[in-house]
């Protein structure tokens, strides 16, 4: 399902403006494949590039070298319309929901966005269903990110990964802001529906015995 052969991150930066631009190498090729139902745990210090590469395989920034294979496309030279049809399928959970997430809209609607933008109809049933499951009282439905506790705010940005049925979901440090009675639900959750549906994981986390109750490869920085 997923192919990276060879992939490399740099950035070229100007620490003065009268100086010559040097180059940030974040990392250096990065090799590895994913069947669809497996999952990959990414793992690292801090700032060792985790984000970024999150962030190349779901499209969201692009390599200096190397290529990500989704099914066999080319996810950074196909055409934006086919990126689109894509990105419903590789979902991206961020790190920092209240900050992803577009502080003047309402939750309700913010789930309603991220539907509409794949013309998908809204079932409040599995919405509140997904509520229930995780803890969240309705109310927050019509408060605004900046409103939510960090762990509230994870859990939505969950909640509009999964109406989409992702068959790839990378989740960065998804565990970061709950509890560890939080944490687990929605980790027993998340090994439940994989049962289910046959989605693929990618955990970018520090905590890896958390996830335990799964099967992984691992890239360790
Ligand atoms: N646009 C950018 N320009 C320059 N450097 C950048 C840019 N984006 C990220 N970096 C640098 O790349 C490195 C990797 O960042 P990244 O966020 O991927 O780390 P991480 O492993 O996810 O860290 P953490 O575990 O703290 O979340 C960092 O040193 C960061 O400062």
């Amino acid at each position: 399902m997923l192919k990276v052969h060879h992939l490399s991150k740099f950035y070229e930066i100007k620490k003065h403006w009268y100086l010559k631009k040097e180059r940030y190498t974040v990392f250096k090729n990065i090799n590895f494949s994913l069947e669809q139902g497996e999952n990959l745990m990414i793992l690292g210090q801090s700032g060792c590039g985790k984000t970024t590469l999150a962030k190349i395989l779901c499209f969201l920034e692009n390599p200096n070298e190397g290529e990500v294979l989704y099914q066999n496309h080319n996810v950074h030279k196909i055409n934006k319309e086919k990126q689109r049809l894509l990105r419903k399928e590789i979902q991206y959970c961020f790190q920092d929901q209240k900050m992803a997430l577009n502080s003047y809209k309402k939750i309700k609607n913010l789930i309603q966005d991220g539907l509409e933008n794949f013309n998908l109809k809204k079932n409040d049933e599995v919405i509140f269903d997904f509520f229930d499951r995780f803890g969240l009282k309705r109310q927050i439905l019509e408060c605004k990110p900046y409103e939510l506790s960090g762990g509230e705010a994870s859990r939505i940005g969950l909640i509009r990964a999964l109406i989409l049925k992702p068959k790839l979901l990378i989740l960065d440090e998804i565990t970061s802001m709950l509890d560890t009675k939080n944490s687990n639900e929605i980790l027993c959750f998340l090994n439940q529906y994989q049962q289910k549906r046959n989605i693929s994981y990618i955990f970018i986390t520090h905590h890896k015995n958390l996830f335990d109750k799964f099967k992984y490869k691992k890239i360790q920085f």
